[in-house]
Parts: structure tokens; sequence; C-alpha cells
């Protein structure tokens, strides 16, 4: 890996970098700066949490002049939350630079973003919805945009953003560089690659697997009826710092918030029926701990990056597998570990099946955790705030007290009474979920060992659909066969370029494939398209 001064950055850029406490560059920004510095178009793909963000972040700053009083960067993303993530990076980043930049997404006052349009930022992050009504309302120009970045730009596909992204591109002129970044590269999005940018040079770190590979994965076989009775013994269990839960619709999240609320977690839901003000106070709440357990739909799967996310759990199994993959991307991040479960009913096996084969990743199978030990967790949990306290705080005023009661009890007494109060009894309040259908496996069984159709590699320096493989070779080959891994071991090359064809990202063309479009969907699917989940942007 590169420090970051190898780049030739300006200072600047460079100390803003160093107060974001970044030592050296990911591999993804080690291949990704080089090349974007140079102008060129730019398809970035690399595992969840390695960094994407700053990939294409630290170019861009780099190369806009302080002086610049016009709109010249754009950066779209799928989802608010993620813009007003992504513009937060890029203000860190911009920092001693004094560019400005600004976060322009639906369910905010429009007015008030028309006032800070005003200042004359330089980098508009936005979702596609509201940055057409202010191309619409004039309020945004992108006559001057030299950069484009399209962050999880699979992602604005599927959510049906393609007319929305082809109008705002319309609008920008001709001459510019183009970057799309995603963790998942699906067949579909040749054709926005095609359209939208020249001869563009890609940069994949992807190894074996597209999952990062400090994620720990696992699932329990449980009945829709007993998800949630094995929800609060996992959660009792694992003990997670802050977990995120997804479930498959609005109901259902709404739901399990509630009911977890009951019995006593500590958890918020978020949802894309909710009011912006709504949205943003779960969030913050999250972020700043004061909630630790998160319930989602899909609206939370894709770039969100909460440090303390030690637990991904997917109450109900998602449909595709590349949801899989950016959901439970939002634990193990920036080369921490992370522990993921999936739950997974009888008539569901197949289908997580599917996910494992197209993830080219298993999940270890673990059974349903019992009462002994999720009681067990929680008096862990209670040991360890007590020595937390024992060993950090002040507590002589408690001090007489405590020999009083020793002169007349037992003292193993009277420290398993006070942990008994200290954990809490579990509230007892009987809960009922309205249940989900089950997912069915795919009627046709995409083969990705037969549809191999490398991605060319950076260094290739070419675009897509040169360079067909053939068939055969780079199957599943289980979870031992881990290469290649964010925090430097093995080389890239080594790690990450030597997949035989059929590559996860390499599904789709004719025939057999993983595909995308309605057909090859389950009928259980639930449109996902921006008056669904993720309404006005
Ligand atoms: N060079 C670096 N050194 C240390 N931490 C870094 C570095 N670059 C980025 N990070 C941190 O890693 C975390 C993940 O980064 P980021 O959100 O950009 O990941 P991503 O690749 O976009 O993931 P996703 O696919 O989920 O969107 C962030 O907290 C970011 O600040
Ligand atoms: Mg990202």
């Amino acid at each position: 890996m590169k420090t970051f001064a190898e780049f030739g950055l300006e200072p600047k850029v460079l100390q803003a970098i160093t107060e974001l406490g970044f030592e050296e560059s990911t591999p993804i920004q080690d291949k990704s700066i080089p090349v974007a510095l140079t102008g060129r178009d730019l398809i970035g793909q690399a595992q969840t949490g390695t960094g994407k963000t700053a990939a294409f972040g630290i170019p861009l700053i780099n190369k806009i002049p302080t002086s610049e009083d016009r709109i010249v960067a754009l950066i779209m993303t799928p989802t608010r939350e993620l813009a007003i993530q992504v513009a937060d990076e890029i203000g860190k980043l911009t920092r001693y630079k004094g560019l400005r930049s600004l976060p322009i997404y639906g369910g905010q006052e429009i007015g008030r973003q028309i006032r800070a349009l005003k200042k004359k930022p330089q980098i508009i992050i936005g979702t596609p919805g509201r940055l057409l009504d202010h191309i619409n309302r004039k309020t945004i120009r992108l006559e001057d945009v030299q950069t484009v970045v399209l962050d999880e730009a699979d992602e604005m596909l599927d959510m049906g953003f393609m007319e929305d992204i082809q109008s705002i591109l319309k609008m920008v002129p001709e001459e510019r560089q183009t970057m799309l970044f995603s963790a998942t590269m699906p067949a579909n999005i040749q054709k926005l690659a095609q359209q939208f940018l020249k001869d563009p040079e890609h940069v994949s770190v992807i190894p074996k697997q597209v999952t990062a590979p400090s994620i720990e994965q696992s699932y329990i076989e449980v009945h829709e009826r007993q998800k949630f009775e094995a929800l609060s013994r996992l959660l009792d269990m694992e003990s997670p710092e802050l977990a995120i839960i997804f479930g498959r619709t609005k109901r259902r999240v709404d739901e399990l918030s509630e009911a977890l609320q009951k019995r006593g977690y500590s958890a918020d839901g978020l949802h894309g029926d909710l009011s912006q003000n709504q949205r943003d106070n779960v969030m913050r709440k999250f972020r700043d701990g004061s909630i630790d357990v998160l319930v989602a739909t899909d609206v939370a799967a894709r770039g969100l990056d909460v440090s303390g996310v030690t637990h991904v759990i997917n109450f109900d199994l998602p449909q595709d597998p590349e949801s899989y993959v950016h959901r439970i991307g939002r634990t193990g991040r920036a080369g921490k570990e992370g522990t993921a479960w999936s739950f997974v009913t009888p008539r569901e096996i197949d289908h997580l099946h599917f996910i494992e084969r197209i993830t080219r990743q298993r999940m270890n199978r673990k059974p349903l955790p019992s009462i002994a030990e999720a009681i067990e967790g929680k008096q862990r949990v209670t040991a360890e705030r007590l020595l937390e306290i024992v060993q950090n705080e002040e507590f002589s005023e408690f001090k007489a007290i405590a020999i009083q009661l020793l002169e007349q009890y037992d003292s193993v007494h009277l420290l398993a009474a006070a942990m008994k109060l200290i954990t809490g009894e579990k509230k007892n309040v009987d809960i009922e979920l309205t249940p989900e259908e089950p997912l069915r496996a795919k009627k046709r069984r995409p083969d990705i060992r037969s549809n191999g159709r490398p991605f060319n590699r950076s260094g290739s320096g070419s675009s897509y659909g040169g360079n067909r493989g053939g068939s055969g070779g780079g199957g599943y080959r289980g979870r031992d066969d881990r290469r290649g891994s964010y925090s430097g071991g093995g080389s890239s090359r080594g790690g990450y370029e030597n997949r035989g064809s059929g590559s996860y990202e390499n599904r789709g063309g004719s025939g057999g494939g993983y595909k995308r479009s309605s057909e090859g969907r389950s009928d259980t699917r639930r449109p996902k398209s921006p008056s669904e989940d993720f309404a006005n942007n």
C-alpha cells in the first residue's frame, strides 16, 4: 500500500486526509487515485467498506481550483442517507482546501436548498429525483460540470433511475470525467457504462469473494413464526455494540422495531415511508449510539458507514445476492471484524444456497441460540459493565453500605443479586408479527461457472465487451479458499486478479446467467422503484 503523499496530491488535501486518520491507501484507492488524477473515465469495484468514497473523492477534490465558483463536480447516490454521508466525507476532505460541497436530496425543504445553492458550492452530492427538480427549476445548472461520479451505480439502475440519470447527464458537458463505483457490478451496468463513459479504465479489487473477508457469515434455520424469539435470543447471546437488522418490507420494519422496543431493546426503524425528519433522527440516534439496533429495509443496505456496527442480521433473506453483499457490508468495514447472521425458513434454503453460490461464500449453519446461551450472553454483558465501573469509575460513596451488607450476607449472594438487578428482567410481552411469504429460489438455477465474461482488469485499459472468457473454472470453492484481504494480506495480483472466468460480477448476458430482468425474479419480489422504498428522492 502507498502513503497518500506518493500520489502527488496538494498539501491541503493531504493535510485533510491525515486528519481523517488515513495512514495508507486502501487497495482500491491505490489503484484508482492515479487513474482518476489523469482525468480518465473509471469503473471502480471493490468490496464493501474499503474506502471507495475517498477513492473518487480525493482526486475529485484535488483537481478543483479554490477560486472556482461554479458547480464543477456532481456525485449521485441512490439514497438520501448516503448523499448526506458522502457529502459529510467530502466536506472533511475539503476542509483545508476550503471548497464548498452541498447535499441535495428529496424530503428536505427545497427553499433551504435553494438558499444553500446561492453560496455557490463547487461540489453537489445528490439523489437523482431532487437533482432533476432543481435542474428543472434552474436552481442547479450543470453546464460547467467536469466530473461526475455515480456511487452505487448498479443500485440506481435497479431502482429505476436510468431515465433520471440520462436526463441529468444530458445537461452535463460531454467533455468531462465520469466514474462509476460499487461493490457489485451486475451485467446491466454495461448499458450505463457504454452510454455515459468514454473508454473507461476498469479498476477492480475483488478477490474470489465479493463479500468482505472480515465478515463472519452464519445462518440459522427457523420457521417464520420463530423468528422473533430467535432474534431476541441472538441479540442477547451476541450483545452487539451496534446492530442493523434488515426486514423485507416497511410493515415488517415497523412491527419489528416496535416489538423490539416492547421487549426492552433500544431499537428504531428506518424505511422510505418515514418523513425525512424521522429518517434523519433515526440515523442520528444510531450514529451517536443512543439506539443500538437499527431495523431497516434495503434503504440502509447501500454505502452507509456507521462505525461500531458489529452485527448485521437478515431477519428476512434478501431477494438478490447483491443486496445480501451490501447489507452484510454494513459491518466489517475499514479492516474491522464483523458478524452477519441470516434467518432462513425451511422453504428458503434453496434461495440461501443460491446466494452462497453467487457470492462464492459459504455461510456457517448455526443452531437456534438456546435460552441458556441468551441468558449467559446477558450475564456476560452485566459482568463487563460491572468490571468497567470497578476499573474506571469512582464509587467510594457506595463503600460504606457495601461493608455493612457484607457483614450480614455472603459476598457471592450479594454480587449475584446485584447482577440480577443490573441485568433486568426480560419484559414478557407477547409479540406477533405479520408473517412474510417465503422467498423462492429462482426457477432456472443460474450457473455462474458457465457464463464467464471476465471484466477487464485495471491495466488492460479497455472497455467492456472484449475479452470474453470461456466457460469453466472459477466455481464456488468454499470459505477456506479466501484470498486477498483489505488489510493487505497477499499481493493484489495474486489475491485479486487471478480468478477464473465466471466471476460474480459478470453474470447476465445470454443463457443461464443470473439475470436482473423481471422474468428472472421470483414473483414474491416486491417492486423496487423510486416510488417504493426510496420515495421522493
Ligand atoms: N485509507 C484509509 N485508511 C483508513 N480508513 C479508511 C481509508 N479510506 C477510507 N477509510 C474509512 O473506511 C470506511 C469505509 O469507507 P467507504 O464508506 O468509502 O467504503 P466503501 O468502499 O464505499 O463501502 P460501500 O461499498 O459499503 O459503500 C470509512 O469509515 C472511511 O472513513
Ligand atoms: Mg461507498
